[in-house]
Order: structure tokens, then sequence, then C-alpha cells
């Protein structure tokens, strides 16, 4: 069968491509081997969120009223299964009703123009990777016993003390989670920099009230071993020290997908960040290009980036693909409680930068916050000293990605003061607050 590109990977960013070259009239065909919409829709965001939902809501109950019922985890864990179940149709079905042929299994590649899947061949002008990326795995004795983060965020029945390895992004989501559902959990990190690329002042106080929940952090520690006990728990043995656990989640950064598909047959270079790709994000065979996180690309892994990817491909493949890509403002949040959201440049990036200046506000006592007891909300902006020009933000807030959404469109966009005085914002909210960001200045 012949089509004008094929797509190996269902997720978000094979999805994406698939349907903007779709929509522009090109004969598609995508192969999933596993489920439509890839991490995101099955085992990230979706369920995360869907966990996430009844457990902030819990935490914002508890900062409002006394005597608020327990969670249920079976009830959770219900919910997140139908939202993640029916997120995962729409988005098989949405290719389908898009014109675009799907193909279900493992495909490898034959030759630059052809694939092979379960033994049938399929051949097109140009071919897209998308085939994302999967949990690192630690080799130590008893490392076997270690789950993902998948298996955490399908369980219907999640032990009651559980511990997480690696104090990054997951982590810190599936920690806030198990915590407001009344687990205990326990985050063993090998050295002491917990959420690394976020403003290190933010992380340490959701650190101490993830602690101040029950969260036992474990830093400087490195796993070694891990035994079963006849108990029903697992002894966890750290450099450092010894204990008990009924569950151990390892979630210690994601590796690309680029295995078992007979890449060297068709010239495409590798390295461990992924498949090497240029500012087209062409590989190193010219018909043959790859996007999302199975790719070596200098930004984030993440499924905003690997969509964004997908619609530049969509967009340009046409034209041979003639203009690099280029990024937007980048925003990221961690989906904790409260959250810890970061958007253009960082702190940490502003550091040494004459020009830039770093302003902290403690916005807990605003309006929009202190009404919902969001009692550690703090927002770090940094600002361009010449033209008073808002180039980045770090702030903790239960609404932390609402406020670094509204930044970047107005980072993006260059928005000044003025501009926004002419603005008309719904009052009060998280909008109509950022008249004040200047004014507090
Ligand atoms: C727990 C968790 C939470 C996350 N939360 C967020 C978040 O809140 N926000 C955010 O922006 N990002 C988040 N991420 C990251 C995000 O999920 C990824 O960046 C995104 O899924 C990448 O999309 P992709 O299409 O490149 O890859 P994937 O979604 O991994 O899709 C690749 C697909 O290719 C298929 N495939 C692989 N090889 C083959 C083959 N040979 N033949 C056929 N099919 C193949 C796989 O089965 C898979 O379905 C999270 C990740 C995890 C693990
Ligand atoms: N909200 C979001 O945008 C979001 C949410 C979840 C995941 N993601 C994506 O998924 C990726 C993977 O997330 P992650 O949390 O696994 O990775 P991460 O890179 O954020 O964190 C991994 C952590 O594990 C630590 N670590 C590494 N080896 C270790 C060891 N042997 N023992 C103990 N600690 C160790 C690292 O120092 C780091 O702190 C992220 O980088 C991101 O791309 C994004």
């Amino acid at each position: 069968m012949q089509y004008d590109v094929l797509i190996i990977g269902g997720g978000v960013g094979g999805g994406s491509a698939a349907l903007n070259l779709a929509a522009r009239g090109f004969k598609v065909a995508i192969v999933e081997e596993r489920d439509w919409g890839g991490t995101t829709i099955n085992r990230g965001s979706t369920p995360k969120r869907a966990l996430l939902a009844s457990a902030e809501t819990h935490f914002r109950m508890t900062q409002l009223v006394k005597n608020v019922a327990p969670l249920s985890w079976s009830e959770m864990a219900s919910h997140s299964a139908k939202v993640t179940l029916a997120a995962n149709q729409r988005y098989g079905n949405n290719l389908v009703n898009s014109g675009i042929t799907t193909i279900e299994g493992h495909a490898t590649f034959v030759n630059s123009k052809t694939i092979s899947v379960h033994g049938q061949e399929y051949q097109a002008k140009k071919i897209i990777l998308a085939t994302g990326a999967r949990p690192r795995r630690l080799e130590f004795p008893g490392s076997h016993y270690m789950e993902h983060s998948a298996s955490f965020l399908k369980s219907s029945n999640l032990p009651d003390n559980i511990t997480i390895v690696g104090a990054g992004i997951i982590a810190f989501a599936l920690a806030s989670i198990a915590t407001e559902a009344g687990k205990k959990v326990t985050i063993i990190q090998h050295n002491q920099k917990a959420l690394r690329i976020f403003d290190q002042d933010l992380v340490q106080v959701l650190i101490k009230r993830l602690e101040d929940a029950g969260v036992i952090f474990k830093f400087d520690n490195t796993i070694q071993n891990i035994t079963e006990l006849s108990t029903g728990f697992y002894k966890v043995t750290t450099d450092q020290d010894c204990f008990e656990t009924k569950a151990v989640y390892c979630a210690a950064g994601r590796i690309p997908n680029t295995e078992d598909l007979n890449l060297s047959a068709v010239g495409i270079k590798t390295g461990p960040q992924g498949i090497k790709v240029d500012e087209n994000l062409r590989t190193s065979n010219p018909k043959i290009f790859a996007l999302g996180d199975c790719c070596d690309v200098p930004v984030p892994k993440l499924s905003n980036y690997a969509i964004y990817q997908g619609k530049y491909l969509g967009n340009n493949l046409q034209k041979s693909v003639q203009f690099p890509i280029k990024y937007p403002t980048p925003a990221l949040t961690v989906f904790s409680i409260p959250k810890l959201g970061q958007v253009g440049i960082s702190t940490q990036q502003a550091t040494n930068k004459p020009e830039l200046e770093v302003k902290t506000m403690d916005i807990k006592n605003w309006q929009t916050y202190a009404r919902n007891g969001d009692d550690l909300a703090q927002l770090k902006i940094i600002f361009n000293k010449g033209s008073q020009q808002i180039v980045g933000a770090e702030v903790l807030s239960q609404d932390a990605d609402q406020l670094v959404d509204y930044l970047s469109l107005l980072i993006q966009q260059h928005v000044s003061a003025n501009d926004l005085q002419q603005q008309l914002f719904a009052y009060p909210s998280q909008a109509s607050d950022l008249y004040g960001i200047w004014q507090s200045k």
C-alpha cells in the first residue's frame, strides 16, 4: 500500500502530525503498537490529572473547612479509568474520522520508503518517526520488583505505603496524589537536588509542605537492593538506610524508543538523547523525520512540544521543510499540590544577567489566593530592566498552571503594562490580578 506520509507512533506527537497532514489533503497512515494517544492519553497527563482532580479538590476543601471525609482510592481510580478510556477512544476515532489509515502493530524499516507491520509492507514518500520514550530502568539486585508511573496511574488498589525513586516532575505529582488519598509516601533521591530546573527556593517550600503532609524525603540516598518479605512488604536498602514499603515506583527519567526499528538499515543516527534531527526535524536520512520524545532536540520532552512539532511538520512537509522550527515561550508545570509553574526565562537562567531583574512576590494575601486558602502562593517575575517587559516567571500556587499560561501569552506577545491597562478582565480573577504585577513592583 502506498501513502504520501507514514507515521510510526500514535501518541500525541504522531497524531498531531497525522491530523495536520490529513487536513492538507495528504494520504496519511499511522502505525501504533500499543494504544492510540500513547503516553499522554493512556499513561501520562490524562490519568494523572484525573486522579489529581479528586486529590486537589480534597486538599482545597481541607484548607477551607474542618472534617472533610477521606478520599476513596477506588472511586478516584474508577473516575480516572473512565476519563482515560473515553480519551483513548476519542483519540483513535478522531484519526479514523479524519480520513487517516490506522494500522495496529509494531513497525520496522525495510528501506527508506517502506516499513513492515506484521509482515505486511507499506510504502510512503516520507516517513515520520514518533515512537516516544519509556521509563528508565535502574539495575541492582531486586530492581525487578520496581514498577513505574503507569502502574501507579492504573492501580485500582494503591498500597497504603509506597516508595518513589527519583525526586523529579513525576514523583512530585504521584506523591501529592497518594498523600492526599491517605497513603504514606517515601521519596528517594540520589543527590540533594529535587526538580532541578525549577526555582530552588520555591522547590524548598513545596518539599516542606509535602513533608508536613507526611511525605518522607531521603536525599543523598542511592537505592541498592530490594528484597521481598513474607509479610507483604518489600525491604528497601539504600547506601544510607533500610526500610519497609509495600510498592516501589521508579521515576528516574525516561529514555527514547529507538530500538527494534531497524534504523541502521536506513542510515538514521541516534544518541543517548534519541534520534538525531536537524532544525527541520529531519533525521540523517533526508526522507525521514522525527519528533516528540523519541528525538534529540534542545527542548523539554513534553506533550505540548510533541504536539507543536507535529503541527510544524504537518504545515511544512509539503514544502520539503524550508524553515527551521522556532519554539514559542516555554511553559511547564509540575502537577503537585500546590503546583509549581515556570514560563519563559527561569530564575536560574536570569542569574548573572545584569539586564534582568528578579522580583519575588508573596501573593498569598492577594484576594485570588487568600479566598482559596492558597497560603503558600509565591510568584517570582523576571523583568527586563530596560523595557520593563516580563520575560519569565516561576510560581507556586494551587492554580500555577493557569497563571503560567496567562504570563506565557504576555511574554510571547510582548504585552506591556500599558497594553494590559486597556484590557477588561472579569474581576476578581487570576487574569485581573495581572494589573497588580507591575503595580506591586
Ligand atoms: C506520568 C507522566 C506524566 C506526564 N505528564 C505530562 C504533563 O502533565 N504535561 C506534559 O506536557 N507532558 C507530560 N508528560 C510527558 C508526555 O507524556 C510526553 O512528552 C508525550 O507523551 C510525548 O509524546 P510522543 O507522541 O512523542 O510519544 P508517546 O506519547 O510516547 O507516543 C509514542 C507512541 O509510539 C508507539 N510506538 C513506539 N514504537 C513503535 C513502533 N515501532 N511501531 C508502532 N508504534 C510504536 C508507542 O506505543 C506510543 O504509543 C508526562 C509523562 C509521564 C510518563
Ligand atoms: N507536568 C509535566 O510537564 C510532566 C509531568 C510528568 C512527566 N513529564 C515528562 O516526563 C519526564 C520524566 O519524568 P521523571 O520525573 O521520570 O524525570 P525527571 O528528570 O524530572 O526526574 C528524575 C529524577 O530522578 C533522579 N534520579 C535519577 N537516577 C536516580 C537514582 N538512581 N536514584 C534516585 N534518583 C534518581 C534525578 O536526579 C531526577 O531528580 C520529564 O522529564 C518530563 O519530560 C512532564
